[in-house]
């Protein structure tokens, strides 16, 4: 199986002299859906920002698809399509008219805006209401709307932070099932990150768990689960680092 991210010794150390990522290694197979997961402040943000080029590293290297995120950024950026934790949209905008305009970001042929907009609707599951002017969109219909205009420019990569973060149960399902059929029928690589372990559990083929900038373990759901005899992935963070909180 070919890599898509190779992340190795990677160390962030902010201005202030926190460390926000400690050492970390792993890497995200072509296709999979891998999510990295910890509590508040793990370093997971920091991590997808590096791997995202929007952040440098201090030390240790990151590949994304064959890319140096410091030397060959401008390559990077090309192939992936990346979601912030704290993303707005354009308020005075139509959902409709968002997804429009970042449809021509990445195409100036007309038949591929059509499409990815088409598949961005479908994608938002807001039906009707994409018409509507994005400020009077709930909190999870934006987040619905943001996911949507990320995947549906169809990256190589797709990195999203906290993908369902603050989303009530019914807006996050439905988030969850649009990444998941949309990253395995259009063979889409997804890293995402969650302090959710058990939404991980039913979306993600493979997870690390990071804690204080460091990968304590890297595994699919089930293997996790076997090796500490755990019933869910969050019975096994307690097992892995319970001692050390
Ligand atoms: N701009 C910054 N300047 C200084 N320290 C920062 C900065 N951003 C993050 N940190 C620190 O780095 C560490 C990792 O933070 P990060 O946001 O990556 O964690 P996280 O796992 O994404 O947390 P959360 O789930 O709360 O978003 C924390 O100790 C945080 O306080």
């Amino acid at each position: 199986m070919s890599i898509a991210v190779d992340v190795r010794d990677l160390v962030k150390i902010y201005p202030n002299g926190v460390k926000g990522v400690d050492g970390a290694t792993f890497s995200v197979y072509d296709g999979e859906i891998f999510g990295l997961i910890g509590p508040n402040g793990a370093g997971k943000t920091t991590t997808l920002r590096i791997i995202a080029t929007i952040l440098q590293p201090t030390r240790g290297t990151v590949i994304v698809g064959g890319y140096d995120v410091v030397r060959e950024a401008d390559k990077v950026r090309r192939i992936i399509s990346y979601l912030p934790e704290e993303a707005g949209g354009y308020k005075y905008l139509t959902g409709r008219e968002f997804l429009e305009f970042i449809a021509r970001l990445y195409s100036s042929r007309e038949s591929e805006v059509v499409s990815m907009v088409d598949e961005g609707i479908r994608l938002s599951g807001l039906g009707d209401r994409i018409n509507d002017k994005i400020k009077s969109y709930s909190k999870g219909m934006l987040r619905r709307l943001l996911v949507a205009k990320t995947l549906m420019v169809k990256p190589k990569i797709a990195i999203l932070d906290e993908p369902t973060a603050g989303l009530d149960v019914v807006n996050a399902v439905h988030v969850r099932n649009a990444i998941r059929s949309y990253a395995k029928e259009k063979g889409v690589t997804v890293l995402m990150s969650s302090h959710n372990m058990l939404e991980v559990e039913y979306l993600c083929d493979r997870v690390a768990i990071i804690h204080n900038g460091k990968i304590m373990e890297i595994g699919s759901p089930r293997e996790l689960k076997e090796k500490y005899s755990a019933e869910n992935l969050e019975e096994v963070f307690i097992k892995l680092v319970g001692e050390r909180i």
